[in-house]
């Protein structure tokens, strides 16, 4: 399906750090040195940079995805027939398309609703004051319009806003975010967000359970435990109406690098998942959120839960906002799996590797897509001296 051009030179660790794609001329407007910012709202046509192959951007299949809807809650209730159920339920959706929904969830109707609002509140901001928060080069943090400060073409149609969230004792970090990056004022809306991710993170855990008793991981509260010092990455994600929707996208097809994904869509709609070759979409379902699991994951089970092809298509008429909750483990946790999943039957799918050095391999040298995963590994992985004197000959 990713017919796009093969990823350029990838660096090994010990050479100088490059961005392939920001490799290219930076794109300005103002034919200056600067990065362009978009403002896509006031765009009457998609600029160049916009445009996507077609093999990316290629139509929707109009049958929808069937997700099932997971009730969490059984692994609190005592329901054991409910709690079999559930299992049984992530198992196949993972050993298939690796995407579910989750109710019973405990996420308050109210909280969720005021953090999709919030994210309103943000985006309809002037752009002059969206970058006040702009997101601070080589990490993830901060306000991107279109990643164009990043990126020279394939340029998603959307804006974003993302932030760390550790769950420390000692300070409400998301609340300090707000308030250090876009003043005082904006104390309410980090009280949001800040409560917003303590529930995502629970939430998380449990979920972590779950996927723990799917896969008959022996060690119980080896996912969890693993989880338990995260330091995740939340993003809130807006989609404005898009003049020429079907030769861009909102997001490009990727698997998320991170752990797993918990996705709160408002009832716009698209987000798609590719299926034997088939892009389907998952209709939003109010009250349930979304999980997918991330490339992490897939390491941490040796690869027996797969990481999902997945992207998000925009439309015409109508904005769309989406919040992700990407957990990811503490920045030093080394990747592995627990040792009754890869036994001498299944041998490593993947080396050791640490967050740290994933996260930074997506920041600066290579843009999350569809084989981020593999791209990583052959990066880590020294090259065999047949391979270096290949290189070396040509
Ligand atoms: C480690 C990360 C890379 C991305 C931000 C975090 C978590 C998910 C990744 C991302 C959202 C996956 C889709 C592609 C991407 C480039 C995007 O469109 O935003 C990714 C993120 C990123 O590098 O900004
Ligand atoms: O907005 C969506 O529906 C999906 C976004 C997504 O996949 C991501 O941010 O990783
Ligand atoms: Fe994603």
């Amino acid at each position: 399906m990713d017919t796009s051009p093969a990823p350029p030179l990838l660096l090994r660790p010990s050479a100088p750090s490059i961005d392939p794609s920001a490799a290219k001329a930076v794109i300005s407007k103002s034919g200056g040195a600067a990065a362009s910012v978009y403002d896509l709202r006031r765009e009457p046509n998609i600029p160049a940079p916009f445009v996507w192959p077609h093999a990316e951007a290629c139509p929707t299949t109009a049958e929808e995805l069937g997700v099932p809807v997971v009730d969490v809650g059984v692994l609190r209730n005592g329901d054991a027939a409910g709690l079999r159920r559930a299992v049984a339920q992530v198992a196949s959706a993972c050993a298939t398309h690796g995407f579910f929904q989750v109710s019973g969830h405990g996420v308050d109707e109210a909280l969720a609703r005021a953090a999709l609002e919030s994210a309103n509140g943000f985006f309809r901001l002037p752009l002059a004051e969206k970058q006040r928060a702009r997101r601070v080069p080589g990490t993830v943090s901060g306000y991107t319009s279109a990643h164009a400060d990043r990126f020279a073409s394939k340029l998603p149609w959307k804006e974003t806003l993302s932030f760390g969230f550790q769950d420390t004792a000692a300070a409400p970090v998301v609340v300090d975010y707000f308030t250090s990056t876009l003043g005082e004022d904006f104390e309410p809306m980090g009280r949001v967000y800040q409560e917003y991710c303590e529930k995502m993170k629970e939430l998380s855990l449990t979920i972590m359970e779950l996927l723990e008793l799917s896969l008959g991981v022996e060690k119980r509260g080896y996912y969890r435990e693993f989880f338990a010092d995260s330091s995740s990455i939340m993003r809130c994600n807006y989609y404005p109406p898009c003049p020429e929707p079907e030769r861009t996208l909102g997001t490009g097809p990727h698997c998320d690098p991170t752990a797993l994904t918990i996705l709160l869509q408002d009832d716009v709609g698209g987000l798609e998942v590719l299926v034997d070759g088939d892009w389907r979409p998952v209709r939003p379902v109010p009250g349930a959120m979304v999980i997918n699991i991330g490339d992490t994951f897939m390491a941490l089970s040796n690869g027996r839960y797969k990481s999902c092809l997945h992207r998000a298509v925009v439309n015409q008429r109508q904005e769309r906002r989406s919040l992700a909750f990407f957990l990811c483990p503490r920045a030093d946790r080394v990747v592995r799996p627990p040792p009754a999943i890869a036994a001498a039957a299944s041998p490593r799918r993947y080396p050791d590797f640490t967050w740290a050095d994933f996260m930074r391999f997506t920041q600066r040298h290579y843009r999350a897509d569809t084989r981020t995963l593999d791209a990583f590994t052959q990066w880590l992985t020294p090259p065999t001296p047949a391979q270096t004197a290949a290189q070396e000959a040509a």
